[in-house]
Parts: C-alpha cells; sequence; structure tokens
C-alpha cells in the first residue's frame, strides 16, 4: 500500500520559479504545445516526440454523477478513445491494481483502484504519477484520458501536477477540470462545516473547477428560480467557470473535451475575462475578486509581485486560481495570466485591438481574499 513516501519525480517547485515569457512563441513551463485532438491515434510532432495527450480531470461529491459522466462520455460516438483511471476509496486493504477493458465503442478503459486510505491528491500522488507514465506507454491507443478523481478530493494539487507536464517528464496537457455538483443537494453539501475551519471539499472542487456540471436539474424541486439560485451561488465561489445544466450527465461533449483551459491564447476565455465586472467576496470564506487597473505595468514587477502572492502569502489568505490580462509597457501583446496555487504563467498574446481600452483585469479565486489589500499590493506593478 501506498503511503506517504517520498516522491521520485519533484512535483512542486522546491525553490520558487517564476515562468513568464517575452516570445509568443517561445514555449514556457505550464503551457503545451497546441495540436488539436483528432481520432486518429497517436500524432507524430516530426521529430519523433509524442503529442501532448490531453487529460480531463473529473471531480466532484460523492453521489453527484462523476461514473455517470465516465459512462456516458464512453458510450458516446465522438470518434475519440478514451482511457480512463480511476480513483477511489475501497473497504479492503490491498494493492493497486490496473486492467485495461474494452470498453463500449472501442474505448479503452484503463483501471487504476487505490484501495485502502489513499487519495489522489494526497498519499498516492506518486502512485498516480506512475500509473499515468504506464498508461502513456500504449499512447498509440488512446486519443485522451478521463481521470475521475474520488469524491473526497481536492483538485487542486493534482492539476498543478498535470499542468506543468514538463516537470512530470510526461507528455500530457490538463485540458479543464469537470466537476459534477448534485443540484438537488449542494445547498446542504456546501452548508457542512469541516474541523479547525478548513475549507469543505464541495468549495475547492467547484473553485478549482473549469466546468461545472449541474446535475440532477431533475430533482430540484423548486423549478427554474432554484436552479438559478444554484447556478448564482456557484458563481459567486468561481466568478470563471462555466456552468452547464444537466441530467444524468447528458452534456454537449465539446462543453467537456478541448476547453485548453490552461492554455495561455486567444480564446474564448480570454474574451470573458476581459467582460468580466469588478467582484468582491461578501460573508464567504471562498470565493472570486476581480478588478481592473488602467496603469501600464512593468513585466519584472509583475513576476515579483506574482511571486509575493503565490509564494510568500502573509496575506491571510488562500490564492487558488488567479487568471488576468495585463497591459504590460513596451508591448502591443496583451499579457495572460494563469496561476494554479503556487504555480504561473504570464505570456504575450494577441495585439490589443485598435479600439480596446488597454487594461489589466485580474481575477483571484480563493479563501479569504481582500479586495482592497490585493488592489494596494498590485500598485507595486505600475510601471513609472
Ligand atoms: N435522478 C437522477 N439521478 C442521477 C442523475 N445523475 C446520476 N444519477 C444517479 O445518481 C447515483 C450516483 O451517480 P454516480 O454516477 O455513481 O455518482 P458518483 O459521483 O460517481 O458517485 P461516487 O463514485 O460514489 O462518488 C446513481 O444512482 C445515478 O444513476 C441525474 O441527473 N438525475
Amino acid at each position: 500500500m501506498e503511503d506517504d513516501a517520498p516522491l521520485a519525480i519533484p512535483l512542486f517547485p522546491t525553490s520558487p520559479q517564476p515562468h513568464s515569457t517575452a516570445d509568443p512563441h517561445e514555449s514556457v513551463p505550464g503551457q503545451v504545445s497546441e495540436t488539436p485532438a483528432s481520432g486518429d491515434g497517436a500524432q507524430g510532432s516530426g521529430d519523433g516526440q509524442a503529442e501532448p495527450v490531453g487529460i480531463t480531470m473529473i471531480t466532484g461529491y460523492l453521489g453527484a454523477g462523476k461514473t455517470t459522466l465516465v459512462n456516458y462520455i464512453l458510450n458516446e460516438r465522438h470518434g475519440r478513445r478514451i482511457a480512463v483511471i480511476l480513483n477511489e476509496f475501497g473497504d479492503e486493504l490491498g494493492i493497486e491494481k490496473a486492467m485495461v477493458n474494452d470498453g463500449a465503442g472501442g474505448a479503452l478503459v484503463e483501471e487504476w483502484v487505490e484501495l485502502g486510505n489513499g487519495c489522489v491528491c494526497c498519499s498516492v500522488k506518486h502512485s498516480f504519477v506512475q500509473a499515468l507514465e504506464q498508461l502513456l506507454e500504449r499512447r498509440e491507443k488512446f486519443d485522451h484520458i478521463l481521470l475521475e478523481t474520488t469524491g473526497l478530493a481536492n483538485p487542486g494539487p493534482v492539476a498543478a501536477v498535470l499542468w506543468v507536464d514538463d516537470q512530470l517528464e510526461s507528455p500530457v496537457h490538463l485540458d479543464s477540470i469537470v466537476t459534477v455538483v448534485d443540484a438537488r443537494n449542494l445547498k446542504q453539501q456546501l452548508a457542512d462545516s469541516r474541523e479547525n475551519g478548513a475549507v469543505n471539499e464541495a468549495y475547492l472542487q467547484i473553485a478549482f473547477a473549469d466546468v461545472v456540471l449541474l446535475n440532477k436539474v431533475d430533482l430540484v424541486t423548486g423549478g427554474t428560480t432554484e436552479v438559478e439560485d444554484l447556478e448564482a451561488q456557484i458563481h459567486n465561489i468561481n466568478g470563471l467557470v462555466k456552468i452547464v445544466r444537466s441530467e444524468r450527465c447528458q452534456v454537449d461533449l465539446k462543453d467537456v473535451f478541448e476547453r485548453r483551459a490552461y492554455r495561455a491564447q486567444p480564446s474564448a476565455d480570454l474574451e470573458t475575462l476581459l467582460q468580466l465586472d469588478e467582484r468582491d467576496v461578501h460573508d464567504r470564506m471562498v470565493g472570486t475578486i476581480s478588478f481592473s487597473a488602467s496603469e501600464t505595468t512593468d513585466l519584472a514587477k509583475v513576476n515579483d509581485w506574482l511571486g509575493e502572492l503565490l509564494w510568500e502569502g502573509g496575506m491571510d489568505s488562500e490564492i487558488y486560481r488567479m487568471k488576468g490580462i495585463f497591459n504590460i509597457h513596451g508591448s502591443d501583446n496583451m499579457y495572460m495570466l494563469q496561476a494554479v496555487r503556487d504555480l504561473y504563467e504570464i505570456v504575450p498574446t494577441r495585439s490589443w485591438k485598435p479600439d480596446e481600452k488597454r487594461r489589466t483585469q485580474i481575477v483571484f479565486i480563493g479563501k479569504d481574499l481582500k479586495k482592497n489589500t490585493l488592489l494596494e499590493s498590485f500598485k507595486k506593478c505600475v510601471a513609472v
């Protein structure tokens, strides 16, 4: 059984490493090349290196519908061959076991079960990396990976591992985190308190999500008003997340595949960011804050500021995710920031349009965030 054994692969920076580059084409840690997945198996990049395979991480509270979603994806005709990694809690003590089945429609199912007290986000991270690498030895057999995590998982640590695939030495990229939410029980789940002020996983799973499937809408008794209330509650926690209502997880698969949520590129995400209103958190432990500023910023100062915020803490708050657009002194390109826990990258994307107001717009998702304190500290970034 796996315990807290030392990890063979450095999963997190032991010393802070800012990720930024001034060249839009330069590859940076945490950023992966852009090759759309196709239905015809492994792709070569011309230099013998396999293209990174996308991973969709599926998370959600116990019983929300994660397995229903996985089964739905495996049985739909989407032309992709899917590998699945399952991580579940079980009663029996035992060793991890892996097996490969032929799923419906030719889907490949890699089942990896850590029985006993393991959870993919903590003690079995090393086993998870090994399972992933074993799976990647059969890379030519599938086009995409689904990682279904146990209902108790905090997606943050695994998201960071997968995002910076160069640390994994595996050709993977995190495509998106999909959190399945039980619409009938969400309010109750969010209200559950945890000992010592710890953050309830229901909040964490929504905070780290790129897509929330608001599932089991058929069981909501209060009709559309109640569903809209739930959506507002989810958006208060995570102002960036895309919410998709579902019954038995029957969703349009483009909401699940190829979201490219972790790529700094001109995308729908970027345009959404530009339009986001100023936000503040009220009476909640976990929530979203955003602000914009018209001053031009200095890239080196921005890097210093991000290092301070994400590595040194000191604000009595925790930042889970950040996204932002920066107006950088001396550049005609807007810079896009992505951060997951203590990892970040800031890279140039498209150029500012002539009629566009150049500005910096930043979104923070985290715990105990204080807008005024963040705004004040941001002033360090202003170019003089
Ligand atoms: N009524 C209704 N039932 C659903 C819906 N989606 C899933 N279910 C049922 O809810 C139960 C739990 O679904 P699962 O897919 O096993 O949930 P899970 O998140 O994988 O559960 P754990 O692995 O135990 O955390 C099953 O009996 C599903 O058939 C839905 O939209 N409506």
